[in-house]
């Protein structure tokens, strides 16, 4: 099966966490996530972050640190998430695509129903 590479940023405001929840309409329905995206041809993988941040959410974001990459299979496909820590910099939050967001401490955090790829991202966050 075909890996696709999608990046997701852990971006911080302040001393809390965006968390983003992916819309009825979506694939993974509903679960939580860190806001990101398919790369693009031609695109790295630091473009395509601040690229799907910006569509996604109307923010611009500096990034901090590269996390471990996930290889996770889903029943119909397969995602190689690649995650950067990152902190806002500027614009006004708005959901182009999500049904929700919080702004969470790390505990907050754990209690959300997370898109299954993103588990060991978080813990290897949560430990830092
Ligand atoms: N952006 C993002 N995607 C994630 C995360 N965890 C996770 O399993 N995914 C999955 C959901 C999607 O199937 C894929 C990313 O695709 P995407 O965000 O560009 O968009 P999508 O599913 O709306 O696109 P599409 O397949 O419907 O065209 O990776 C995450 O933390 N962030």
């Amino acid at each position: 099966m075909k890996i696709i590479p999608v990046t997701c940023a852990i971006v911080k405001f302040d001393d809390k966490i965006l968390a983003v929840q992916r819309s009825e309409t979506m694939k993974l329905p509903l679960k939580w996530e860190f806001a990101g995206g398919k790369i693009e041809e031609g695109e790295t993988e630091i473009e395509c972050i601040k690229r799907e941040i910006s569509e996604e959410l109307n923010i611009h974001i500096e990034i901090k640190e590269k996390l471990t990459p996930v290889i996770h299979k889903y029943p119909d496909f397969k995602i190689k998430l690649i995650p950067f820590t990152a902190d806002y910099v500027s614009g006004e939050l708005k959901l182009k695509e999500h049904s929700d967001f919080v702004l969470a401490n790390k505990q907050e955090l754990i209690n959300l129903d997370w898109a299954e790829a993103d588990l060991p991202i978080l813990k290897e966050f949560i430990e830092l």
